[in-house]
């Protein structure tokens, strides 16, 4: 994709994203691959109001071509997500109140979902009764070493759809902003789903 497609893309997923509520104050980031490296959110504006001039051009080190500002705090684990899975086309980062409280509740390393028809919203899936997981991850304020933690644990197992920190966020993955988009509606009905589920089940 060229830049300025790239970056029109992303205002657009911006605002998308914004009118769900998913990225309040200067919350979230967003990235896309592009022919000559990446286009990613310059750091601390609102993502519901992106203009072409709250954009970086990087190229595929990460390293900045063209752009003011300075790029995303959360660049780091955008560009470690692509290198992970090469097919990744777009990165879009979330804060809705789903992924911030669920990703709180679960004390473990796994978010696993089973039963939902919404589950075939992600790539791979075709029934409700395979099992969904989604790594979690708990909040660092050194992205790398956390990008370092979200390696290590694609070892073992593979981060398809995308990633949870605890308290923080969701990052998406797609191979096109549309999927990634998809994947994030998908991922933010289940979170919802689940935490109406374990609000009843507590109170029975
Ligand atoms: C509203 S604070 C959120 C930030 O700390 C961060 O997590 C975030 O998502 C946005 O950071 P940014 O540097 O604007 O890309
Ligand atoms: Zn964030």
């Amino acid at each position: 994709m060229y830049n300025d497609a790239a970056k029109s893309a992303l205002i657009e997923a911006g605002r998308w994203v914004s009118d769900k509520g998913w990225v309040p104050a200067t919350g979230g980031n967003f990235s896309i691959k592009t022919d000559t490296g990446f286009v990613v959110t310059a750091s601390g504006h609102d993502k519901g109001y992106l203009a072409p001039e709250h954009f970086l051009e990087l190229n595929q080190q990460g390293a900045i071509c063209k752009g003011q500002g300075k790029p995303s705090a959360e660049t780091a684990l955008h560009l470690k997500l692509y290198q992970l899975q090469p097919s990744t086309e777009c990165v879009l980062h979330t804060h809705s109140v789903a992924a911030t409280v669920l990703s709180r509740f679960i004390k473990g390393d796994t978010l696993a979902i089973h039963g939902y028809e919404m589950q075939k919203s992600l790539r791979g899936i075709s029934s409700h009764e395979s099992t969904l997981t989604i790594a979690i991850f708990d909040n660092d304020q050194d992205i790398a070493r956390l990008a370092e933690h979200v390696a290590k644990r694609h070892e073992q197992e593979p981060v398809i759809h995308g990633v949870l920190i605890r308290g923080h966020g969701l990052y998406a993955m797609g191979n096109s902003v549309a999927e990634t988009r998809r994947h994030i509606e998908g991922l933010e009905f289940l979170f919802a789903c689940e935490l109406e589920r374990i609000k009843l089940e507590s109170s029975l």
